[in-house]
């Protein structure tokens, strides 16, 4: 049984149809990414997941269940961090601490994770005195740490310069097995969709359709393994363009 399934999720603002008959599954653990051009309604897919829209047809289920509205399965990170500037990065970071749990018991286990997120020290720090990398992983120790079992990342690096974006794609990528949960990430970055990915689906412009999938098999990425990629981002740009192959290919 999938993790997560979607079928037949279709969705307008309006007159306006975004999404059309969206159906794709999750694995247990696994990473995939929704990669397709701005506006295609990527974001639009997650916030039906997350309960803040509903949807005109489909239905959503995690773990054989159907999911309506709120759903204690899903945390969701948006593009900015959204940190509150008034207090410190441990009362940020257990947050949610209030909402699915004891909060003695998450600044307890939030501190234990700060020197893994590159925090160590900056506890009792305010967001300002913070560079945009940490804040973002502040944003990311908060959204990991609460109990939902499936991270929804919405372009979570896009505001990122792009240095500092890629140390946090590695970073990302070297924390994967640590997080052990199963993760759906937006973005339109080819790269980093094939850096981070078990699975990239491609999204049409709107109203928008699952286009193609490409699974990335490789264990052992680095930079380099990326840069030799080449074939591969022919291949989703191939797709993304509509001169799409038949079928699911494997790297
Ligand atoms: N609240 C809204 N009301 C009306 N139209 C909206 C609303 N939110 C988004 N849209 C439109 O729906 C379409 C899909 O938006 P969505 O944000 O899901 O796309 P996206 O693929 O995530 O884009 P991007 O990559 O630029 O973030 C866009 O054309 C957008 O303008």
């Amino acid at each position: 049984m999938m993790k997560l399934e979607i079928s037949g999720l279709s969705f307008s603002y309006g007159e306006r149809q975004v999404l059309e008959d969206i159906s794709f599954g999750v694995a247990e653990g696994e990473f995939v990414s929704l990669l397709g051009p701005s506006g295609c309604g990527k974001s639009t897919v997650l916030k039906l997941l997350t309960g803040i829209l509903s949807p005109d047809r489909g239905r959503i289920l995690v773990d054989g269940e159907e999911i309506r509205g709120l759903s204690s399965h899903f945390a969701y990170m948006p593009q900015n961090d959204l940190l509150f500037p008034w207090k410190t990065i441990l009362d940020n970071v257990c947050l949610y601490g209030r909402i699915h749990g004891s909060l003695e018991e998450m600044r307890e286990r939030a501190r234990e994770y700060f020197p893994v997120f590159g925090l160590e020290g900056y506890e009792d720090s305010y967001p300002a005195s913070l560079s945009g990398g940490m804040r973002q992983r502040a944003a990311f120790l908060r959204t990991a740490l609460c109990s939902a079992d499936i991270l929804l990342l919405d372009e979570p690096f896009g505001a990122l310069d792009v240095i500092t974006r890629g140390e946090m794609q590695d970073w990302l990528l070297a924390m994967r097995k640590e997080l052990g949960k199963t993760v759906v990430l937006v973005t339109h970055d080819m790269d980093e969709a094939i850096y981070l990915s078990d699975r990239i689906l491609i999204l049409n412009p709107a109203p928008a359709g699952i286009h193609g999938e490409i699974s990335v098999c490789e264990t052992q990425r680095d930079r380099d393994w990326l840069y030799g990629q080449g074939e591969l981002r022919r291949e989703i740009h191939g797709r993304i363009m509509g001169k799409e192959r038949k079928g699911n290919d494997a790297l």
